[in-house]
């Protein structure tokens, strides 16, 4: 009995261990890990995968404060799997609240259990055992994750010191899940519906979601999962019914079922065919319709100009690392150059595609200036003919708003409330 109890939960406790050893040995993203049907996840069922996946995603949030506790009882440094056994039982112990006895149970039966691992598994339980007896505080007087450089000096030249803790704060905790309503005038009902909280920017906030396909009104695509942040750029753009948009870079369709709950007639061009294969499937979910064609914006041509665009550029992502905890220990900033050049290429090729006094609305999902205040500068510097329009929307805070008329939204906006998804976003106007 002692050992079947001591043995529940193994699967899933070690698939999160085999996550995390490929997070962070191989350097792989967590989306290409779940999509991969040999991957650690693929022999699991469906509670046992959900389990996996949310604590690999705890450790990942925790795991600096985890090596802290550690560190000064390992004399040397374990193997990455053994050490990552030993992250998770404190996570789950610390943030989880699970019971002390079972996660270090768990954790010297997978230890002993492991390649070439056995024979520490007398560590692994002597270490543990005096960790797990400490009173929560020892965890919680912990400071919060830090970014990593590449990324922590950027912001705080950019924000300061203060700001960044805030957002390093808010990335510790699992993020709230927000939807969008396809017609705005249902969104207090479906509010009391849901549980959800109704934002001030008009989405809905749940916070604690469970399964997304068994909520009211998913069925019937009443709603869409999206951040409250990432809503915006297409409120920023307010579109109308029958007003052409282009929606460029538009999988897997967030902002396309926005633009075409609106009535507008959108067509939605992405370079990626999978992605497109989600954004026609959250169409057909939705009952909403619009033209989707795979192709490179930078190549495609259009057949007349748009009313407005919409371009949701390529970027670091570096805005969502609260929902994808993974992307610090597998990304190193190298891409940033290549990205930023990439987006002032779009810009210009999405400006070629609006009509004289027509609208584009830029945004990225990145903390970074450089893909975002700089990346507007740039813009205007190439073309100095454009206006910034003010970034109007409901709900939109004034603390948002930059010098140039652009909105910056940081995870630490919004903190009592959950927070949000870091984005920036401009609304240009070429001359008529
Ligand atoms: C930030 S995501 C877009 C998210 C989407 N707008 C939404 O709201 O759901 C960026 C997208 O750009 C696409 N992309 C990257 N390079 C592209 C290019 N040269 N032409 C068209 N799409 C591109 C990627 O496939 C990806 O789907």
């Amino acid at each position: 009995m002692a050992r079947e109890a001591a043995t529940t939960g193994l699967a899933a406790r070690r698939a999160a261990v085999a996550v995390l050893d490929e997070v962070l040995g191989a350097h792989r993203m967590l989306a290409d890990i779940l999509a991969d049907p040999a991957g650690p996840l693929g022999d699991l069922g469906p509670a046992d995968r959900a389990r996996a996946q949310r604590l690999a995603l705890a450790v990942l949030r925790h795991l600096e404060r985890a090596d802290k506790l550690l560190d000064p009882h390992l004399r040397k440094s374990p193997p990455r799997t053994v050490r990552n056994v030993l992250r998770l039982a404190l996570v789950e112990v610390f943030v989880e609240g699970t019971a002390p006895h079972g996660a270090v149970n768990a954790a010297v039966a997978l230890v002993r259990r492991g390649k070439r691992s056995g024979h520490l598994a007398g560590l692994a339980n002597a270490v543990l055992r005096k960790l797990v007896e400490q009173p929560a505080e020892t965890w919680t007087k912990l400071p919060p994750q830090r970014l990593p450089k590449w990324l922590r000096k950027p912001l705080v030249d950019a924000w300061g010191r203060p700001a960044v803790s805030g957002i390093e704060a808010v990335q510790m905790l699992p993020p709230p899940l927000d939807l969008t309503v396809k017609e705005p005038a249902r969104a207090e009902d479906l509010a009391q519906e849901l549980g959800a909280e109704l934002l001030p920017t008009g989405s809905l906030r749940l916070a604690t979601p469970g399964q997304v396909s068994a909520l009211p009104g998913y069925a019937e695509g009443a709603w869409w999962v999206q951040d409250a942040a990432a809503a915006l750029p297409a409120r920023l753009l307010a579109p109308a019914p029958g007003m052409r948009v282009l929606d460029l870079c538009a999988a897997p369709g967030g902002k396309t079922l926005q633009l075409a709950a609106a009535g507008a007639d959108v067509t939605a061009v992405d370079i990626s065919r999978p992605r497109l294969a989600r954004l026609s499937a959250n169409l057909s979910r939705c009952g909403l319709g619009a033209e989707v064609i795979a192709a490179d914006a930078l190549h495609w041509q259009a057949d007349a100009p748009f009313d407005a665009v919409l371009l949701d550029a390529p970027c670091s992502a570096t805005g969502t690392i609260r929902r994808h905890p993974d992307l610090p220990f597998v990304k190193d900033g190298s891409e940033i150059a290549g990205l930023v050049e990439l987006q002032a290429r779009l810009i210009d090729r999405a400006l070629d595609r609006v009509k004289p006094g027509g609208r584009l609305v830029f945004c990225t999902c990145s903390l970074l200036p450089e893909e975002g205040e700089a990346q507007l500068a740039a813009t205007l510097a190439r073309h100095p003919d454009l206006r910034v329009d003010p970034a109007e929307a409901p709900g939109v805070s004034p603390d948002w708003r930059d010098t140039r008329g652009g909105l910056r939204l940081r995870p630490d906006h919004w903190a009592e409330r959950g927070g949000i998804d870091g984005f920036y976003m401009a609304v240009l106007r070429k001359p008529g």
